[in-house]
């Protein structure tokens, strides 16, 4: 890829309307990339909050009457949840942890759900804590047990019933929800679940999530199938009795640079559509959406290795930085920010510091061929990113700045990486 100036905003911009769909590699600006670098060192995330806002307000854009709330899960940063509740999305949260980071960064009890997965114990006393502040708050649950759990530590408040919609969509197997067990109340147990429930609970929702990186026809279809049913489904439990019916998050950007963006206004008038006459608000649940394209990795180059097939381009980012290409063979577009016009192209292997063969973030793609103490930038960083991030190898966690220069996340120190063993913790 060239080094060319990139049309994008200079930092500092404030936007109300939804911007672009896709904010592609190519065009964050080169220049400003290489400050950032320089004043912060590598491996770094930058994010720009302005494109959260922007991605936000598109989202509220296509979904007028729906409740529209961030999957946390895909960046939990402080400053990226202000955004986004200034933006006027909820808060789902996948752990306890997660609530206390959207309680602290302010969204209102009220726009808080929990969606407890096999809730662990310490979850459940924590939240059920924080509920008797935030009595507003709701909790997801896909399992009998939970709700018993929740019983006995006497909560009895708002309740929305997770369903296994028996449908799964998404861009890897590992992250197609919606068809594993693991995940909510079998579809047709869904009507005794929820009955029960009521008798102990206040039931304000029922909910369903396909799976992550919704993009292309076939996923499109089980998004549409998985919300007819949940219209089915809230016609059958009570219809005028639920507040919203939740058909979860998932939807996606382009990863490949030449793939089109997707048409968010289209898929939510097909939601709608597909759902049917329900008496209860739409809710939906984007979290890749909201920061996907909000957020570069950028890493240094620091080996140079030619070999038969490829040259090796060793980066001082690896998978402890950046899991998804070597947990799902994602594909992220990477851009040499030191290429000129004549550069040479030629397949090109990026690969990280791990002792893992997996730690490659792409093998022999067609990029201009780098030079030690190039500076690489990985797109479509922003989300599950740096909330993947590791210390494996003993690598400390890599640091986070906004586009405008605020440093959000410190880079760890190795004294940080050793701080909870015994003996650990020194410089
Ligand atoms: C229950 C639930 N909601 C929302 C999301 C958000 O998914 P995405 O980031 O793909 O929008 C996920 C992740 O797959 C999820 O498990
Ligand atoms: N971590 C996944 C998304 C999973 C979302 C959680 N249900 C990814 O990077 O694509």
């Amino acid at each position: 890829m060239s080094g060319e100036q990139s049309s994008a905003p200079e930092p500092g911009r404030t936007t109300a309307e939804g911007g672009p769909a896709i904010r592609r590699l190519a065009e964050w600006n080169a220049d400003r990339l290489h400050e950032l670098a320089a004043d912060h060192g590598t491996p770094l995330y930058v994010t720009d909050l302005d494109r959260v806002a922007e991605n936000c307000a598109r989202l509220r854009g296509a979904f007028p009457d729906a409740d529209v709330k961030y999957a946390v899960k895909a960046h939990t940063g402080r400053a990226v949840l202000e955004s986004v509740r200034e933006s006027g999305l909820g808060a789902e949260c996948a752990s306890a942890g997660e609530v206390r980071r959207a309680l602290d960064a302010g969204f209102p009890g009220d726009r808080v759900d929990y969606t407890a997965v096999n809730p662990p114990a310490r979850d459940l006393d924590s939240v059920v804590e924080w509920w008797e502040e935030h009595p507003e708050l709701t909790i997801t649950v896909g399992a009998r047990d939970t709700l018993d759990r929740l019983a006995e530590r006497g909560y009895d408040g708002r309740v929305c019933v997770r369903v296994n919609p028996g449908v799964g969509a998404g861009h890897h197997e590992k992250v197609r929800t919606g068809a594993a067990p693991k995940f909510g109340v079998p579809y047709d147990r869904a009507p005794e679940v929820v009955d029960d429930a009521r008798d102990r609970f206040d039931v304000v929702g029922l909910h369903a999530h396909a799976g992550s990186g919704i993009h292309g026809e076939e996923d499109l279809a089980a998004h549409r199938d998985l919300v007819a049913r949940m219209g089915e489904l809230a016609r059958e439990v009570g219809d005028g009795q639920l507040e919203f019916v939740d058909v979860g998050g998932g939807f996606s950007v382009p990863y490949c640079e030449d793939d089109p963006a997707l048409d968010l206004n289209a898929v939510a008038d097909t939601t709608r559509e597909a759902l049917g006459d329900v008496d209860a608000t739409l809710a939906v649940e984007p979290g890749r959406y909201v920061v996907a394209d909000a957020g570069v990795l950028l890493t240094r180059v620091n080996t140079v290795k030619p070999t038969p097939e490829t040259t090796v381009a060793g980066v001082d980012a690896g998978m402890t930085d950046l899991l998804r290409p070597a947990m799902y063979d994602a594909y992220h577009a990477i851009r040499n920010l030191d290429a000129s016009e004549g550069s040479a192209e030629g397949p090109v292997t990026v690969a990280g510091p791990i002792c893992e063969t997996g730690d490659t973030f792409c093998d022999g793609r067609d990029l201009s061929i780098p030079e030690r103490g190039d500076l690489l930038a990985v797109g479509n960083a922003g989300a599950y990113g740096y909330e993947m991030a590791s210390t494996y190898n003993s690598r400390p966690r890599p640091a986070e700045v906004s586009l405008a220069g605020d440093v959000l996340r410190e880079r760890e120190t190795l004294a940080g990486v050793t701080r909870l063993e015994r003996g650990g913790g020194g410089e």
